[in-house]
């Protein structure tokens, strides 16, 4: 959404936090104010930053009042843009992306909030091309730009071995996916106006395990 544009990036990776905070205030009943205070304690942000964050986007709280749950997890929604279905492809359906699509599957069918939605699989592997997974035809890679037109794909995840996450990134590229989480350890250059996230489990192992030293 060009609307948000200038706003960096260090202030989107927050508004999911707390989105889910307010998510699980609604689901458990408290659906009446709720301060900055404590908005920012259940996410493990200041309240200082909360309300500078909310800020950029328009005024939804009164000071001294506070949010209104309902009407604030509306409008981070909408500013998410995950007020509509977002639709997925994943490329590479192995081990990880196997419990990825499970996971998601899982997920959406639970929850009608859900609105990110894994819809097309594919894969280079002419054993599993063709074939169904958890009630989803696995395509061939070489079809990805023709069924991210088809379904509308706006978001690609990638599970397929390092030495081929670059190639599968500028083959989602090419078909005019522009978000791409990346579970491959490579690190992978996308042109402008491409949003990229990687996600590394080791790398947080390797992290953590700095910490049993001491
Ligand atoms: N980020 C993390 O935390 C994390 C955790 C586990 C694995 N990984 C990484 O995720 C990736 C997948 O791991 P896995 O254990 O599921 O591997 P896997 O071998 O089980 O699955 C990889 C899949 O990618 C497919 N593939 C290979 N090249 C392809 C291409 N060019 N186009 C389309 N599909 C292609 C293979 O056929 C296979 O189905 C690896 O890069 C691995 O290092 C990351």
């Amino acid at each position: 959404m060009m609307r948000w544009k200038k706003i960096s990036d260090a202030v989107v990776r927050r508004l999911p936090l707390y989105l889910r905070v307010l998510e699980e205030a609604h689901q458990s009943g408290e659906t009446k104010l709720m301060s900055s205070h404590e908005l920012g304690e259940r996410a493990g942000v200041s309240p200082a930053l909360v309300r500078k964050d909310l800020a950029w986007f328009g005024e939804f709280g009164k000071q001294g009042v506070g949010y209104e749950v309902g009407y604030l997890r509306e409008e981070l929604r909408k500013i998410l843009n995950l007020d509509r279905e977002i639709r997925i492809g994943l490329i590479g359906v192995g081990s990880l992306g196997h419990a990825l699509v499970r996971y998601n599957q899982q997920r959406y069918a639970e929850d009608s909030h859900f609105n990110l939605h894994i819809v097309a699989l594919f894969d280079n592997d002419p054993s599993k091309v063709h074939r169904q997974l958890d009630g989803m035809l696995i395509h061939p890679i070489d079809a990805l730009a023709e069924v991210t037109k088809q379904e509308r794909l706006q978001m690609a995840i990638v599970t397929v071995p390092a030495a081929a996450a670059q190639q599968v990134a500028d083959r989602c590229v090419e078909a005019g996916i522009r978000a791409i989480l990346n579970f491959a350890p490579a690190k992978l250059v996308v042109p402008a106006g491409v949003y990229l996230a990687n996600a590394d489990v080791s790398l947080e192992m390797q992290r953590l395990a700095y910490y049993l030293g001491e």
